[in-house]
């Protein structure tokens, strides 16, 4: 494939997402990877091993929706549990992951429980669809297998009997979160970093 205009639009918008996802602490040491839709069938996605807080627009790829290259380089180790997403929702236009420390501490806590329930936040409204503080959201924690289309079969089994989760936990790895675009993608991301660092606080407070 051809890098387009639109293919280095899209790596520059990736590129500021990144060093601001740094600047935040949530990309540490090369860790995370993020992704655009390019149309429905391709999607552009970091390189792997690049530091994410300092990305060109050469350290991007496009893929199809199994993985596969279509642009020259090596696309990110993770890219399956990119490319599961567009498959699953068409809706999906951008995809972030980051390893924050409130989502590596909280999914080594939680790990045998399966899952955080986010309860009661008002910041719940943050996700499409839900406009009231009142109520749960499950955010599902995967074992960290380095299989990972193993694990990107897990996941979409799992968002196929719920589509409403907005994002899931590796366990001692990191967060996963998606949205129609990346701003979208952006606010979910810090809605969910938000809540995870209250319940992080909560444990540590009340145990
Ligand atoms: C140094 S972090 C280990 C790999 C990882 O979990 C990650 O998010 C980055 O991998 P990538 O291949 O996308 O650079
Ligand atoms: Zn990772």
């Amino acid at each position: 494939m051809k890098k387009t205009k639109t293919f280095y639009d899209k790596a520059i918008a990736l590129a500021a997402a990144g060093s601001e996802l740094y600047d935040r602490g949530w990309v540490p040491a090369t860790s995370g990877n993020f992704s655009l839709r390019l149309d429905d069938e391709l999607a552009l996605l970091t390189a792997s091993g690049k530091h994410k807080g300092r990305l060109a627009p050469t350290d991007f790829i496009a893929v199809d929706f199994d993985g596969r290259p279509v642009t020259d380089g090596k696309p990110s180790a993770e890219t399956l549990l990119h490319t599961q997403l567009y498959k699953r929702f068409p809706t999906v236009g951008a995809v972030l992951h980051c390893h924050s420390t409130n989502a590596t501490l909280l999914s080594r806590l939680l790990a045998d429980s399966g899952a955080i329930q986010l309860t009661d936040y008002e910041l719940l409204k943050a996700f499409d669809g839900i406009d009231t503080h009142a109520g749960s959201v499950a955010i599902p924690i995967f074992d960290n297998t380095q299989d990972i289309a193993a694990l990107a079969n897990e996941v979409d089994q799992y968002l196929l009997e719920h589509p409403e989760c907005p994002g899931y936990l590796i366990r001692g790895h990191g967060l996963y979160c998606w949205g129609q675009c990346l701003d979208t993608c952006m606010r979910n991301l810090e809605a969910l970093e938000f809540m995870l660092h209250c319940e992080l606080e909560m444990h540590r407070l009340t145990r």
